[in-house]
């Protein structure tokens, strides 16, 4: 195991930020935290990377203890945090040097790992890192973060404001690097990423809700999700939210995911129901359940 977390325990005043967190990651696996903000994904970085201390419980990194052998962990673990800690005033290639001189080593030493990566970037090397793209400041934070070869790689929120194109370069990205050996632990507010993962955790408000790999974790859904669409959005999810035997109702991209409380559901007595309650162009269709949907229905309160 590349990553141990053993009933990690962590409040802020009255804020549960971690509350009873455990889960494994095995050597060279790309593992996901998923979870909106606030639900305590920084905390837990900051725990496994030795910069905060937990109130219980106990983890291990790269076989060593986060509270005990710290220094051992700063040496294998690389961590890319959420706002990239870039010296914003520091070129390029100077923010590489700087991370390369604190760990003793050198660009040239590690070129082979990060050249894929830094190769996109070389180009403005000589520019500051506070004039870079939001991309492009992510391949640097990610350069940075490799440049003392770790064994174990954490990126808290790595594709958060990163345009589209770049988000998925990145994840193309962590899929090489993976193959190179390297655990990865990453976190992501985006349920389309958490795909991307061999396992992934669900998180919310301090709590792992589930622990699987993204195909198990969808095909545990316990329900028929239906998509319905009309003309007016907001009615149409006021009026589902008054019928009274929906179970869950949520917006989901042009379509509102609706699930009901009954095994024999019938989609023409929910049209009726639609149709005297103003709505028009109604479509109504069995649809697969996606990660977001199994998160909405196990953070449901
Ligand atoms: N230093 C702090 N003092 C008080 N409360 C804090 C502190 N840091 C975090 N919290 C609270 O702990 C909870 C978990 O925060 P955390 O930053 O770990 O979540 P997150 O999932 O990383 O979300 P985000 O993406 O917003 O950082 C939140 O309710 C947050 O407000």
């Amino acid at each position: 195991m590349s990553i141990q977390v053993h009933e990690i325990y962590k409040s802020y005043g009255q804020v549960n930020a971690l509350d009873n967190i455990s889960f494994e990651v095995k050597s060279g696996e790309l593992f996901g935290l998923i979870g909106p903000d606030g639900a305590g994904k920084t905390t837990l970085f900051r725990i496994l990377t030795t910069l905060l201390l937990p109130d219980r419980g106990n983890a291990r990194v790269a076989g060593y203890d986060v509270v005990r052998d710290l220094n051992a962990i700063r040496r294998h673990v690389g961590y890319m945090p959420g706002r990239f800690s870039l010296y914003q005033d520091l070129t390029v290639e100077e923010n590489l040097e700087f991370f390369a001189t604190i760990f003793g080593t050198t660009i040239a030493e590690n070129y082979d790992l990060i050249k894929d990566i830094y190769v996109q970037i070389e180009p403005f090397k000589d520019r500051r890192a506070g004039k870079l793209s939001g991309g492009m400041k992510q391949k640097l934070a990610l350069s940075c973060a490799l440049i003392h070869r770790p064994k174990v790689l954490f990126l808290d929120e790595p594709t958060t404001g990163v345009d589209p194109v770049s988000r998925k370069e990145f994840w193309e990205m962590l899929k090489r690097l993976q193959e190179k050996d390297i655990t990865i632990l990453v976190s992501t507010p985006y349920m389309d990423e958490a795909a991307l993962c061999d396992q992934i955790a669900l998180m919310q408000d301090g709590k792992i809700l589930e622990i699987d790999t993204p195909e198990a974790i969808v095909r545990h859904y316990p329900k028929p999700i239906y998509k319905v669409g009309a003309h007016d959005m907001y009615l149409l999810i006021e009026t589902l939210k008054a019928y009274p035997h929906r179970h869950s109702v949520y917006p989901f991209g042009e379509y509102v995911h609706y699930t009901d409380t009954r095994m024999d559901f019938d989609s023409g007595e929910l049209q009726t129901f639609l149709e005297a309650h103003n709505l028009s162009e109604i479509h109504i269709e069995e649809t697969a359940p996606t990660i977001e949907d199994t998160f909405m229905e196990l953070a449901k309160p």
